[in-house]
C-alpha cells in the first residue's frame, strides 16, 4: 500500500453509458480524517462515482483511486474501504449476527469483531432478530455495521440517513466524527442539506456529472449559504 497517497484520488473520471457522459472529468482528492459530502441533484452521477470507486462499474477514462490503486488492486480491500450503498440486501430469514458473520467469514475477519461492530451501531440487543423484522433505520445500522467490519480506513456511504429518525441521524452524525477523529476517511452522499452542514468538513458538489464544487463547509456557515450555493451552481449547469 501506498503511505503518501491520498486515500481517495479522483482524476478525470468519467463514464459513458450510450454515448453520453454520467460522470463527466471528475477530478478530486480525499486525505484521511475528513468527512466530505458528496451533494448532486437526482441522476447527477453520485451513485456511479462510488460505484466506479468500488470498482463496480469501469471507467470509460480516468483513473478512481484508493491509496494508490484501483479497488480490484487492493490486497486488503475488506480493510480498506467499508460501503454501504442504496442497494444493500440482506437475508431476510438470516439474523444480524448471522449476517455479519457470514461476511466476516468470507474475508477472514475475527468473530471478535462482529460483537464490536454490533455494538458500534447499536444492535447488540436485536442481533438475534431476523433481519426482516428490522426497521430501515436498523438496515442503515446492519449495513453500516458490516461496513466497518474490517476496521476500514475509508468509509463510502450512499445516503445513509435514509430511514433514520432524528436520534439515529444523531447518532450517525457522531459515529462519523468519531471515525474521523481517529483518521479514519468519509465520503458521504446525501440529499439534506442541512444534515450535510452539520456533520461534514467538505463538500463536493456534481450537477451533470461535472464537479461545481469542492469545498471546505466553513465557506458555508450563514443560515442557508449552502443551500443557495447548491441551488446557483446545480441550475448554472443545467441551464
Ligand atoms: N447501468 C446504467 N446504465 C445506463 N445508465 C445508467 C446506469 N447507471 C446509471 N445510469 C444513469 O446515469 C445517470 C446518473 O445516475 P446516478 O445513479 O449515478 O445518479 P445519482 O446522482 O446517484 O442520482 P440519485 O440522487 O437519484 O441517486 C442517470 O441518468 C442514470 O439513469
Amino acid at each position: 500500500m501506498n503511505g503518501s497517497a491520498p486515500v481517495v484520488a479522483v482524476e478525470r473520471l468519467t463514464k459513458r453509458y450510450g454515448g453520453r457522459p454520467v460522470v463527466d472529468d471528475l477530478t478530486f482528492a480525499l486525505d484521511r480524517g475528513q468527512i466530505t459530502g458528496f451533494l448532486g441533484p437526482n441522476g447527477a452521477g453520485k451513485s456511479t462515482t462510488l460505484r466506479l470507486l468500488l470498482g463496480l462499474a469501469a471507467p470509460s477514462s480516468g483513473t478512481a483511486h484508493v491509496l494508490g490503486r484501483p479497488f480490484a488492486e487492493l490486497t486488503d480491500p475488506v480493510g480498506t474501504v467499508g460501503a454501504v450503498l442504496e442497494s444493500a440486501d440482506f437475508h431476510p430469514a438470516r439474523n444480524g449476527r448471522d449476517h455479519l458473520r457470514v461476511l466476516a467469514f468470507a474475508a477472514g475477519i475475527d468473530h471478535a469483531r462482529v460483537e464490536r461492530a454490533l455494538e458500534a451501531v447499536e444492535l447488540t440487543d436485536a442481533a438475534r432478530r431476523p433481519v426482516r423484522t428490522y426497521s430501515l433505520g436498523m438496515r442503515q445500522r446492519l449495513g453500516l455495521a458490516a461496513a466497518l467490519l474490517g476496521d476500514p480506513a475509508l468509509l463510502v456511504l450512499d445516503e445513509p440517513i435514509n430511514g433514520l429518525d432524528p436520534a439515529g441521524v444523531h447518532w450517525l452524525r457522531a459515529l462519523l466524527r468519531t471515525f474521523a477523529d481517529q483518521g479514519g476517511t468519509v465520503l458521504v452522499s446525501s440529499h439534506v442539506l442541512a444534515e450535510v452542514t452539520q456533520t461534514v468538513d467538505r463538500v463536493l458538489i456534481i450537477s451533470r456529472g461535472k464537479l461545481v464544487a469542492d469545498q471546505p463547509i466553513a465557506d458555508f456557515t450563514r443560515d442557508g449559504s449552502l443551500e443557495h450555493a447548491y441551488l446557483t451552481l446545480t441550475s448554472a449547469a443545467t441551464a
